[in-house]
């Protein structure tokens, strides 16, 4: 028999210099995969936390069909590649809402990741005030912003046959003879978790018992989490529709993320053709989001970020800055 380990070999943890005690390890993380113009969704993404002097890095979960040539260009822009293996659903003939949202099960690995808290956005998504504070949010919750069901992408769905949405629940009231209404359901293009090994693991073992879903991981996710999720103000994931399916909820002059999820609306690809692409708000977003992805004083400096050192400036202010962190408003959370 091998002769007994110490017990304390396996209790002792030795920290490495920046793992002082109390340290929270942080960071933004997307999600990249494939060799098409998503890049330039993460390389805006980047220069934008950079424009609204965010303390954290950006970390992309990346998959290997990203080519080189993009990997150096996020590298360039001061992101942190973190490479992971594709998740696949179970075999299914499920007809999902985008035939490309297969791959984004893959999302499912930066619960793997080794951080305290991160705050994960897609990569159409740009930040145009400050979130750092969401960091700061009590540990235990799924942080995240309800979504909609009024575009057709949801035709799959009970909640669009009967004309019923979150966002509005009074004005098509859920129909009793259905049942109770579908619990609070949130877009998983933005979200505030707590990366965990024990989760991690649970999440893929339970993945592999459920059947997929027309808005897959995102499906997955609101089941998985729907005992800890928290709903927050629509000011931190404007999914675009909201502009044309609920104006009453929102109101624009407070939204700090912009989730350029609707049909047409991702900037780099933008026409202005399809359906609610003419609207005067769309044009602006869509601006909004090529200034910040032209403006050349926003790429990364590798030697002012190494004088400023880790605590930089902005980490400092955003260590002390105290925000009421808006959460979603009570009609919505009935
Ligand atoms: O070819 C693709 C498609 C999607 N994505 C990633 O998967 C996320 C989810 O897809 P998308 O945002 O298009 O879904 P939507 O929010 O529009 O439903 C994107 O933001 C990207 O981060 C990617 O990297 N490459
Ligand atoms: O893989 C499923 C995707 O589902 C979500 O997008 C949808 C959802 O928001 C619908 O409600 C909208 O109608 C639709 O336009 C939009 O594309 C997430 O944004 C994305 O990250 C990802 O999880
Ligand atoms: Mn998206």
């Amino acid at each position: 028999m091998a002769p007994g380990v110490p017990v304390d070999t396996f209790t002792c943890s030795r920290k490495s210099p920046t793992q002082k005690a109390g340290y929270k390890k942080r960071a933004y993380v997307t999600f990249l995969a494939g060799d098409g113009d998503y890049v330039k969704g993460v390389v805006g993404l980047a220069k934008g936390l950079r424009k609204v002097k965010s303390a954290y890095p950006l970390v992309v979960a990346m998959l290997p069909d990203v080519p080189q040539e993009h990997r150096e260009i996020l590298r360039s822009q001061g992101c942190i590649i973190q490479e992971i293996e594709p998740i696949h659903p179970p075999e299914n003939n499920i007809e999902f809402s985008m035939a490309y949202y297969v791959i984004n099960y893959s999302k499912l690995r930066i619960w793997n990741f080794d951080y305290n808290k991160m705050v994960y956005l897609d990569a159409d998504i740009q930040v145009f005030e400050n979130i750092d504070h969401l960091f700061d949010t009590p540990d235990g919750y799924f942080y995240a912003v309800m979504d909609c069901f009024c575009e057709k992408t949801w035709s799959h769905s009970p909640q669009y046959s009967v004309g019923y949405c979150q966002q509005c629940p009074e004005k098509v009231k859920w129909p009793a003879e259905m049942g109770c209404p579908p619990p609070l359901y949130f877009n998983a293009g933005m979200f505030v978790f707590e990366p965990s090994h024990l989760v991690y693991e649970s999440l893929l073992q339970t993945l592999v018992i459920t059947a997929p879903t027309p808005f897959a991981e995102q499906d997955f996710l609101n089941m998985f989490f729907n005992h800890m999720y928290k709903p927050i103000s629509l000011a931190y994931n404007l999914v675009l529709a909201m502009l044309w399916r609920h104006p009453e909820n929102v109101e624009i002059e407070k939204v700090k993320v912009v989730h350029y999820c609707a049909a047409g609306s991702k900037p780099w690809r933008y026409t202005g053709k399809e359906a609610n692409m003419d609207r005067e708000d769309i044009k602006m977003l869509v601006a909004k989001w090529w200034d910040i992805y032209n403006d050349e004083s926003l790429d990364f400096k590798a030697e002012k970020s190494a004088q400023e050192g880790a605590c930089s400036r902005s980490s400092v202010i955003a260590s002390v800055q105290e925000h009421a962190i808006s959460y979603a408003p009570a009609h919505l959370t009935a």
